[in-house]
C-alpha cells in the first residue's frame, strides 16, 4: 500500500533551500506541480515508485568514470544529435546510414544515462524545419521512430524507461501517432530514467502552443491576465511531460555553435557543450568529456 506525505511550507519558503527529515529512507519523491508552487509543495511519496526505483536503479553501486562527480551528475541532458549526414557522406554512403548510425549513438547514450543516475534525456529528432527536407529523407526518419519506438519497447519496460515526444503531432502519420501515444501510455509509470524525444518541434513552436493555451483559460474567465507568471507558462509548456523541465547540460555535436530554435526557454540556465565530433561518432569517451566539462562550470543562475 502506498503513503503521502503532504508538506505545507509558508509562502516565504524557498523550495530549494528547505530541509526536509524523513523517517525512512526514501529514494523517489515527486514534486507535483513540478517547481511551480511557491506556496503548497505536495511531495507524494509512493511505495511502488520506491520499490522500482530500486529495482531499476542499480546506479548507485556503479561506479562513475575516473573524474566524475556522482553529486554533480546533471539530472538532465539535452542533446542536438547534429552530423548524421555529413557523417554517411563523409563515407561515401547514403544519408539514411547517417540516420541509423545516428540511432546506434542514441541507444549509447540512453545506456550510459540510465548506468550513470541521469533521469532525463531530450532529444532533437526532427524540427519543425526538417519538414523542409526531401520527401524520402523525412519518410525515412519517420519509419526510424516508428520501428524505435516498436522495437525498443520490451527494454523500456525492463529498463523502468519512461519515453514522451514532445512536438506538433498533428503533422505527422495518423498510425505514428498513435503508437506514440500507446508507448506513453505504458511507460508513464516507469521512474528511473525518462527519454524525451522532440519530434516536429522547435521552441517557437512550444512557446506559441503555451501562449495559445493561456489565452484560451484567459477567454474562458479561468484565469485574468495579472495570473501569467513564469510558472504558468512552465506549465503550459511541453515540457511539463517532465519533472525536471530545465536541462542542466545541452550537447551539440558536429561543431556547429547554435542552439537552432530547440529548447528556447528551457535552456534559459543550461551549461552550453559544443562537440567537434559528428553524432554517429559520439561515444562513452566524448559523453565523458561533456561532463567532465559540465562538472567543472560554476552555475550562479545569475546570482
Ligand atoms: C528513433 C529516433 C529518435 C531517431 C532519430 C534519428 C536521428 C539521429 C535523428 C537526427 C535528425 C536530424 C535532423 C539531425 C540533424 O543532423 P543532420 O542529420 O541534418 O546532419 P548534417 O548536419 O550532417 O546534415
Amino acid at each position: 500500500m502506498g503513503f503521502s506525505l503532504q508538506v505545507c511550507l509558508p509562502p516565504s519558503t524557498a523550495t530549494n533551500t528547505a530541509t526536509f527529515t524523513l523517517i525512512r529512507p526514501v529514494t523517489n519523491l515527486r514534486f507535483k506541480p513540478p517547481l511551480c508552487a511557491s506556496t503548497q509543495q505536495q511531495l507524494v511519496v509512493s511505495e511502488e515508485n520506491e520499490l522500482k526505483s530500486i529495482n531499476g536503479a542499480p546506479e548507485e553501486n556503479v561506479p562513475l568514470p575516473l573524474g566524475l562527480r556522482r553529486e554533480s551528475i546533471p539530472k538532465h541532458v539535452a542533446v542536438i544529435m547534429d552530423g548524421n549526414r555529413r557523417w554517411a557522406r563523409l563515407r561515401g554512403l547514403p544519408v539514411d546510414s547517417g540516420y541509423e548510425a545516428g540511432v546506434k549513438s542514441l541507444r549509447t547514450i540512453v545506456e550510459l544515462c540510465c548506468k550513470w543516475g541521469i533521469r532525463v534525456l531530450t532529444v532533437f529528432a526532427f524540427s519543425c524545419d526538417n519538414w523542409f527536407r526531401p520527401k524520402m529523407e523525412v519518410e525515412f526518419l519517420m519509419s526510424l521512430l516508428e520501428e524505435g519506438l516498436k522495437e525498443e519497447m520490451g527494454s523500456y519496460l525492463r529498463d523502468n524507461i519512461r519515453i514522451s515526444v514532445i512536438g506538433d503531432l498533428s503533422k505527422l502519420p495518423k498510425s505514428l501517432v498513435e503508437l506514440i501515444r500507446n508507448v506513453e501510455a505504458t511507460t508513464k509509470n516507469n521512474t528511473r530514467f525518462q527519454l524525451i524525444v522532440a519530434v516536429s518541434y522547435s521552441g517557437k513552436y512550444d512557446l506559441v502552443q503555451a501562449c495559445q493555451r493561456i489565452a484560451m483559460k484567459v477567454k474562458d474567465g479561468v484565469i485574468e491576465p495579472s495570473d501569467i507568471n513564469e510558472s504558468l507558462i512552465e506549465q503550459e509548456l511541453e515540457t511539463n511531460c517532465t519533472e525536471f523541465p530545465y536541462p542542466d547540460l545541452l550537447i551539440r555535436t558536429s561543431g556547429e555553435l547554435r542552439i537552432s530554435n530547440f529548447l528556447l526557454w528551457q535552456l534559459a540556465y543550461t551549461e552550453l557543450f559544443f562537440a567537434q565530433s559528428l553524432w554517429p561518432d559520439f561515444g562513452e569517451a566524448e559523453f565523458i568529456e561533456a561532463l567532465r566539462s559540465f562538472q567543472r562550470r560554476r552555475r550562479s543562475y545569475g546570482g
